[in-house]
């Protein structure tokens, strides 16, 4: 049976694409599969019975030498390089091989072809980049608010203190933080982001910090954290402000010491990155409210960049609005849309509570929903529609209209809608608005509605 499984085995590795080589515990080579024979050109029988160092030239003896010790003697149990062989890439890993009791039988060479792997990386990340710079082409910066925030993010980019942007929801603050780490030394680096908000409270550790194999169940493999993942580059922490205390805590002392320990790990790692935060939080309120700690609070408040909300810089709305229509036009593979002046005065008027993601949103919605080439009220959503009547009412107060006149005003503009809304169909626009035909006709007389004065 043995002598079975021994004969498996060796078919097994005999089949294997990954190359393997085992060297026994004085480095001579005693098995070398038909892989390893085409990755590294050699033949089995030349080369079995040979000392490890006989492959290499001398120049290479020292490092592989010094490896092989650091895996006998146990102060690592494996290493790996990449190699560039026949115009291939392998990832070649040496793992050391012991009896239970730990006497060291050998050293297993495995050879891994990473080419498709490595082409697949090096596509994601030109195409992250090249994402990135496509994002900051389409940045709009009309207003004069807009200007300062954008011209204050690409001065702050050449100095490495770490940077605090806040502002509401969808104002453009991850926009902001790209734009920071564009124009930093560290922009070859890695952007790395961590959404602090959608991080259970026990990942948050683990997630930021890494972990060691065996640190936990579950815990299969060593793990880097985003600290370091982030080395070189810049650590984007959003939503910073819903961070849970514990974790403050431990973020404080990172930012302190510029050193993470991974979970479980004996050893500490030195960190090079730059910090931005991110929040929506007024973050001096959460302090004042014990929410969030002070000393954190002035470690990452050391330059504050607020970005306005897009209420307070309407003078971006239109060419906001146009890039997106552009934008989704050409991405749905139809003729370019641009605003009606009723669609735009709609959007002039508008509160935004959601910002420029609000109004990306909305003109998405228009540009699908549109038949044809003008974007008319009827293509934004609803909520926008609902708050442009709560506008005209409010314009008409400002107008100073007495009571009657506002009614008439507001009743024209409100059956002019619904008309326009359902196609002018006389019925229907009864039904919408509750009212009979008859009452309906009356009002049209009255207000001289008739299909071409409906605007
Ligand atoms: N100046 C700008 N020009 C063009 N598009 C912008 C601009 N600012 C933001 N955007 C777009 O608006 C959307 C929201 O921006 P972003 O994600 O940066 O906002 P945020 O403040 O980080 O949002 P949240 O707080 O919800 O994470 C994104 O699609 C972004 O590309």
């Amino acid at each position: 049976m043995a002598k079975e499984v021994t004969s498996i085995y060796q078919s097994i590795v005999e089949e294997m694409t990954e190359g393997v080589v085992f060297l026994d515990a004085d480095d001579v080579i005693c098995i070398c599969n038909p892989a390893a024979e085409r990755i590294r050109r050699v033949k089995a029988e030349r080369i079995i019975g040979r000392s490890i160092y006989s492959l290499h030239p001398g120049r290479m003896h020292d490092r592989i030498r010094q490896l092989i010790e650091s895996l006998k003697s146990g102060r690592i149990s494996s290493g790996s390089r990449i190699i560039h062989a026949q115009k291939r890439f392998f990832s070649n890993s040496y793992t050391a091989i012991k009896a239970p009791d730990g006497t060291y039988l050998g050293t297993l060479l495995i050879s891994r072809d990473v080419t498709e792997e490595k082409r697949l990386r090096e596509e994601n990340e030109s195409l992250r980049s090249r994402q990135s710079d496509e994002k900051m082409k389409c940045l709009v910066v009309h207003s004069d608010a807009a200007l300062r925030v954008m011209d204050m993010a690409v001065s702050l980019g050449q100095i490495d203190s770490t940077v605090l942007v806040t502002g509401e929801n969808g104002t453009g603050k991850e926009c902001v933080v790209e734009l920071l780490h564009q124009n930093s030394p560290r922009r070859n680096g890695p952007l790395v982001k961590v959404n602090c908000a959608a991080l259970p409270d026990n990942l948050i550790e683990s997630e930021l910090f890494g972990f060691v194999k065996g640190a936990f169940t579950g815990a299969t493999e060593n793990r880097k954290g985003k600290f370091e993942l982030a080395n070189g580059g810049t650590l984007f922490l959003d939503e910073v402000g819903d961070l849970p205390l514990a974790s403050q805590a431990k973020l404080l002392r990172v930012l302190q010491e510029r050193k993470v320990q991974p979970l479980g790990g004996k050893s500490e790692v030195l960190i090079d990155v730059r910090i931005v935060a991110a929040t929506n939080h007024i973050l001096s309120d959460d302090v004042a409210g014990g929410k969030f700690r002070e000393d954190l609070f002035y470690r990452l408040n050391v330059i504050h960049i607020d970005v306005p909300p897009l209420r307070e810089r309407r003078e971006d709305i239109e060419p906001l609005a146009e890039m997106f229509l552009d934008k989704f036009s050409t991405q749905m593979n139809k003729p370019v849309r641009h605003l009606s002046t009723e669609a735009l005065n709609i959007l002039l008027h508008h509160h935004f509570p959601g910002n420029i993601r609000q109004l990306e949103h909305a003109m998405e919605r228009a540009v699908a929903l549109s038949s044809g080439e003008l974007i008319l009220p009827d293509d934004l959503p609803q909520d926008l529609l609902s708050a442009s009547v709560v506008t005209t009412a409010q314009h008409t107060i400002q107008g100073g209209l007495a009571l009657k006149e506002a009614v008439d005003f507001f009743e024209r503009d409100y059956i002019a809608a619904a008309l326009k809304q359902c196609d002018y169909k006389k019925s229907k626009t009864a039904e919408h608005l509750g009212i009979s035909r008859k009452s309906l006709w009356e009002k049209i007389q009255r207000y001289n509605l008739t299909d071409a004065s409906v605007t």
